[in-house]
């Protein structure tokens, strides 16, 4: 997204009840990865249902710039012919990652464990972001930051490891970025490197390595936590990957069908892999009707079809370990809050400061420009729900596709319109989220 463009503001208004089928895009996590796995890996790798949106495009292109060959055969479908592991070519252009915080440091990790020096940068967004949470486990590997990199921010150049060393580390936050990183990294080392943590972050790249190939064996550590051990070096064989809809993308259209009186939406091929779904746990025991069937899965990633009906919601506290299951989701959670009757708490949110903005202040501006009581205290979220919002600001989206989608997503129950100053970064992650939402029955202009 160029941060140049002129911003496309859009007003959100009360809307009919939604209703039909959708199917939103492919989930953005695993997009990032096939493509990275892909792009590691000896053979063909073909993945259909690839998120098309400029995070994981930005991905794409930077697999190319390091020399595997990735090409588009369809809608949604794609090829990548790979390098093999700690194959990466010397890239002859700074790999930009735009706005996507996960293609740029999966693939830190991934360069780490190569003989090459490579130039990552992304937009303001992106280089406002900590990166010494990925720097510092990567220079134990042997990479180390040559040029850049003030203040641990990008732009910043990495030079991989010629030798690279495996390790045991330990995750100081619960990040699956920081996890995926090391062991991106450890492919190339000999030996076992090990990741532990101690609240279980998303686990896709741990089941898409196995899928291609790698031992790896996950086992308990504590009590929310696990213990990661990935051989080192093995030969990832290219291997088919299905994407499913993503969970995140579609927490806007599900919360938008509870929110709006009779609404009753279906929404198909839904990830529901356990440690994304800490939002259908919280919306339901905030008394959602979600009911789920069609259950699938592929490749260790579980799928299934959602029916959301329109149902009176009511507060409840959020405990602070479910946050890494539902990170991206508070935004939207904290809207479905708004027209909850009752206080809802969600405790533990210290993550949402450093993702595309900073996001606790950025949902508290939001709900409180709408007219909607919310206060927050250390790490906690407090939002006084009230069963209607009276909606009629304009919220400031601060480069965040997750800020736009829940305030448009407010709107569609407000009583005055909801106005968001710009639209564009909806595109990193949910391109056609304006068209399917209006095909549902949502009122935007
Ligand atoms: O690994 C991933 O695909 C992601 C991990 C999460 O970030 P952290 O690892 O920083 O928690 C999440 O917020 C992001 O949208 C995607
Ligand atoms: C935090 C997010 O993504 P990333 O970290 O990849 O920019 C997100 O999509 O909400």
């Amino acid at each position: 997204m160029s941060t140049s463009s002129p911003p496309t503001p859009l007003e959100s208004r009360a809307s009919g009840p939604l209703s039909g089928t959708i199917r939103v895009p492919g989930d953005k996590s695993i997009s990032h990865r096939a493509l990275i796995l892909g792009a590691l890996s000896v053979g063909e790798t073909r993945i259909s249902g690839l998120l098309e949106g400029e995070d994981v495009l930005n991905t794409a292109k930077s697999m190319r710039t390091l020399g595997a060959k990735v090409e588009r055969t369809g809608e949604f479908a794609w090829t990548v012919n790979g390098v093999g592991v700690g194959g990466f070519a010397q890239p002859a252009a700074t790999l930009d990652f735009g706005n996507s915080g996960t293609g740029c440091r999966l693939v830190m990790g991934a360069v780490a464990g190569c003989p090459i020096t490579a130039v990552f940068d992304g937009d303001a967004s992106l280089r406002s972001r900590p990166m010494r949470r990925i720097l510092d486990p990567l220079a134990l590997m042997g990479a180390r930051v040559i040029a850049g990199g003030e203040g641990g921010k990008l732009p910043l150049t990495l030079q991989g490891a010629s030798n690279p060393v495996p390790i045991e580390y330990r995750t100081p936050v619960a990040s699956a970025q920081i996890k995926s990183a090391v062991l991106l990294a450890g492919l190339a080392a000999p030996g076992v490197t090990t990741v532990i943590e101690q609240e279980a972050s998303r686990d896709h790249t741990e089941l898409m390595l196995k899928h291609f190939g790698a031992e790896i064996v996950t086992t308990p550590e504590g009590t929310h936590g696990r213990r990661i051990a990935l051989t080192g070096q093995p030969e990832l064989r290219g291997a088919p990957v299905i994407v499913p809809a993503d969970p995140s993308s579609a927490a806007f259209p599900l919360v938008a069908a509870l929110i709006v009186d009779g609404s009753d939406l279906v929404l198909s091929d839904v990830m529901t892999n356990p440690l994304r779904t800490g939002l259908f746990t919280t919306l339901r025991e905030m008394g959602a009707s979600i009911e789920e069937d069609d259950v699938r899965g592929d490749a260790g990633e579980p799928m299934a079809r959602l029916r959301v009906r329109a149902s009176k919601l009511r507060g409840v506290v959020v405990p602070p370990e479910r946050a890494p299951s539902m990170i991206d989701e508070y935004l939207v959670l904290a809207v479905a809050a708004a027209y909850a009757e009752g206080t809802t708490v969600m405790r533990g949110l210290h993550e949402l400061r450093v993702k595309e903005s900073d996001r606790l202040e950025a949902t508290a501006a939001m709900l409180r420009v709408n007219g909607v009581k919310v206060e927050i205290t250390g790490d906690d979220l407090i939002v006084e729900g009230r069963g209607h919002v009276p909606g009629g600001g304009v919220v400031a989206t601060h480069m965040d596709h997750r800020i736009a989608m829940s305030a448009l997503v407010m709107g569609l129950a407000s009583d005055k319109p909801v106005k968001v100053d710009d639209t564009a970064f909806i595109a990193t992650s949910f391109p056609d989220f304006i068209a399917l939402m209006c095909k549902a029955g949502a009122d935007f202009a």
